[in-house]
């Protein structure tokens, strides 16, 4: 057990009426990047919160770094950077003053004789070097969400927890960011990130949960999600897409494939080169059959479930849940 980062038992939260959170198992592993999904409403704030003693749990248990949450939040907290639902910071001060405050307000590893640096070094990897001294309230939306990460990274936590670290960011603030968190990743750091862009997360996770009406309902690694769908994605190359020899192609690679053959042939969807696309079962040696056959097979990809389809697949859309 020495080894997850956060742990919840039977995780339950209810505001008045409105059961948020209902028996969530939440398994972080030290050194995971962890995805947390989930439609609007869900829970997964709400789940976030109590992991940082912001609210208190109506049932069930929170472990994080090992320590209990909220009893031992004194102790495990200063290990913990996070920013939740958007960055927060004092306008008229600059970037570089908000951090500085921020980090005396919480003792940290080396405190003020490392601050200087810790700062500097937060604000050059979020890009904000240059206009760190600028009041916050004229930062862009972009700007104020780098600052809100920045803050985060100042104690240099043991464990990451962002909600939505790229919402409002523009493409290159995106990469930035990600390739900031892999970085992070790569020294150690352990990450819990919530995010509605499922192709970020699959870029940047190892492993995701994903909650459904305050339910968990689905924990995994990414790898074992993204699992062969048992089809292949079959491109023929032929000389030339406006005569016949696409439909020859396809006729014959009907014969060739028989009942591995799961749907009609296509044109390729490449623009600028000739091809037939097939969609076939993954059975027998189909490439070898094709080309024995007298086709030129381009490409064959084994077709893999996307992280949108195992979301979609287990969530309620908005409109049929209670979030909504
Ligand atoms: N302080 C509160 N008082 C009353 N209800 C709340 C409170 N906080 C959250 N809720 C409710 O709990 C449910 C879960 O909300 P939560 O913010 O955790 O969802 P979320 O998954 O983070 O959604 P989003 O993706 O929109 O941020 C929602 O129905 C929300 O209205």
């Amino acid at each position: 057990m020495s080894d997850l980062a956060v742990q919840t038992q039977g995780l339950t939260k209810r505001f008045g009426r409105v059961q948020a959170v209902t028996d969530v198992d939440l398994r972080v592993t030290e050194g995971d990047r962890y995805g947390f999904l989930g439609p609007n409403g869900s829970g997964k704030t709400a789940t976030v919160r109590m992991l940082l003693g912001l609210v208190l749990p109506t049932a069930g248990r929170v472990r994080v770094l090992g320590g209990r949450v909220p009893q031992d939040a004194a102790r495990v907290l200063p290990q913990v950077g996070a920013m939740v639902e958007g960055p927060a910071a004092i306008g008229h001060l600059s970037g570089r003053a908000n951090l500085r405050l921020l980090d005396a307000a919480v003792p940290t590893p080396g405190g003020r004789r490392t601050r200087r640096r810790r700062v500097e070094d937060a604000l050059e990897a979020l890009g904000l070097a240059q206009v760190g001294r600028r009041p916050v309230r004229a930062y862009s939306l972009g700007m104020r969400q780098r600052l809100g990460i920045a803050s985060a990274l100042v104690r240099r936590p043991r464990l990451l927890v962002l909600d939505e670290p790229t919402n409002g960011l523009d493409p290159q603030g995106i990469a930035l960011v990600t390739d900031l968190l892999l970085q992070l990743s790569a020294q150690g750091t352990t990450l819990l990130v919530s995010s509605h862009l499922l192709s970020e997360v699959e870029h940047l996770c190892t492993r995701v949960g994903v909650m459904d009406r305050g339910h968990l309902v689905v924990q995994d690694d990414v790898d074992a999600l993204r699992a062969p769908t048992g089809r292949l994605l079959v491109t023929l190359a032929v000389r030339d897409q406006d005569d016949d020899d696409g439909a020859r192609a396809a006729a014959l690679a009907g014969q060739l494939l028989g009942s591995r053959l799961l749907e009609s042939p296509v044109p390729a969807p490449d623009p600028g080169a000739a091809g037939v696309r097939l969609v076939v079962a993954d059975a027998g040696d189909v490439v070898g059959d094709l080309v024995r056959g007298g086709l030129a097979v381009r490409e064959a990809v084994v077709e893999r479930r996307t992280l949108t389809d195992v979301v979609l697949s287990r969530t309620t859309a908005v409109g049929e849940g209670m979030g909504a």
